[in-house]
């Protein structure tokens, strides 16, 4: 009997999309619907999709990603990062399946000077984090035969993210400012696809959370300098890059001012070391420019 589709959510944003083709490449029997027909605003919808199919397993991609808009619509935030995967969870539990949820570094408040890692201490400081720390403790509450896997700095050649945010501003302004005052660790969109595929394949009667990044850190400044590095590489042109601090920076949301995560536990688990950060970050840029 051939195997029931996994769920995927979130299709059409930097990891769902990911887990999607990978998933294909795979062989995998996958069913991705869209916002139009899995409304994670609405149990119903999420009910009614989730009933209309057979399922193995979901992997939940998608969320409110919007870190400052966040601060003001808190409740759609909270709905769609929290309400919707406590559904989730009660909906794979009562089917006996598996939840393989993506969470985020933005859980921490950032005071540790060392990486994170998994039982340390949760404490949001933004509306954003907050609203995914509830969708967590939600899925622990609820859900035994879960996966949490927190990743951080997502990029992608497509995606809504920093790698494109600075190409642009890049591209418009012969000064671009950017805070050096705020660490992680910036992960490929596809190396974290690969990550929550594993970990589908391979939970088996294991349950918990993991950190997942790429290898390395760096602030949002050095992030930003190896972009511009690579795209000069490329001969495109390129803006005097300058180091700022937070304070210089103002946004609605507050951000971690260090949000390293360590994967130790990920890599001694599922047997898999993530590249560093550079190599990831080198290979969206080939894929951006090709
Ligand atoms: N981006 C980052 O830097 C980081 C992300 N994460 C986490 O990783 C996961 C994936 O993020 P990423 O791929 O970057 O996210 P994106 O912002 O690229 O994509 C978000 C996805 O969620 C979908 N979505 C949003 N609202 C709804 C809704 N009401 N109903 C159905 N679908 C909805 C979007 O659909 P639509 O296209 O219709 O809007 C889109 O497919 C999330 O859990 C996020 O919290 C963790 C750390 C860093
Ligand atoms: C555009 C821009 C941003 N910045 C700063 C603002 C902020 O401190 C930092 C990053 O800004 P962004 O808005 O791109 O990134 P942000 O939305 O904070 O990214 C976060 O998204 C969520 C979804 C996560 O889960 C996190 O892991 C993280 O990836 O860069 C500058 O200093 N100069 C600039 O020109
Ligand atoms: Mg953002």
């Amino acid at each position: 009997m051939p195997c029931a589709p996994i769920l995927v959510t979130g299709v059409t944003g930097q990891v769902g999309g990911a887990v999607f083709r990978q998933a294909q490449q795979r062989g995998l029997n996958i069913w991705a619907p869209t916002r139009a027909d899995l409304d994670l605003t609405s149990a119903s919808s999420i009910k009614r999709a989730m009933s209309e199919n057979a399922l193995s397993a979901v992997i939940n991609c998608a969320a409110y990603t919007a870190v400052d808009k966040a601060e003001s619509e808190p409740e759609l935030a909270a709905q769609i990062n929290a309400e919707a995967p406590a559904i989730l969870a009660a909906e794979t539990r009562r089917r006996g399946i598996p939840l393989i949820h993506v969470s985020t570094d933005y859980v921490f408040d950032g005071e540790k000077s060392d990486p994170y890692i998994e039982s340390d201490f949760v404490n949001p400081i933004n509306v954003y984090g907050k609203t995914k720390q509830a969708g967590e403790a939600a899925i622990q509450a609820t859900q035994p035969n879960h996966a949490i896997i927190r990743t951080a700095w997502v990029l992608s050649a497509s995606g809504a993210n920093f790698l494109n945010t600075m190409l642009r501003l890049g591209a418009e302004r012969a000064e671009v400012s950017v805070v050096a005052d705020q660490f992680g660790c910036p992960t490929a969109a596809d190396d974290i696809a690969h990550a929550l595929l594993t970990v589908t394949q391979n939970l088996r009667d294991r349950a918990g959370t993991w950190h997942f990044v790429n290898q390395g850190s760096a602030s949002w400044y050095e992030l930003a300098a190896f972009i511009f590095a690579e795209a000069s590489r490329r001969h495109l042109a390129t803006p005097q890059l300058r180091a700022i601090t937070h304070q210089e920076y103002p946004t609605p949301a507050r951000r971690p001012a260090n949000s390293q995560l360590s994967t130790a536990k990920f890599e001694k688990d599922f047997s898999s070391a993530p590249r560093t950060w550079q190599e990831a970050v080198s290979d969206v840029l080939q894929q951006r420019f090709s």
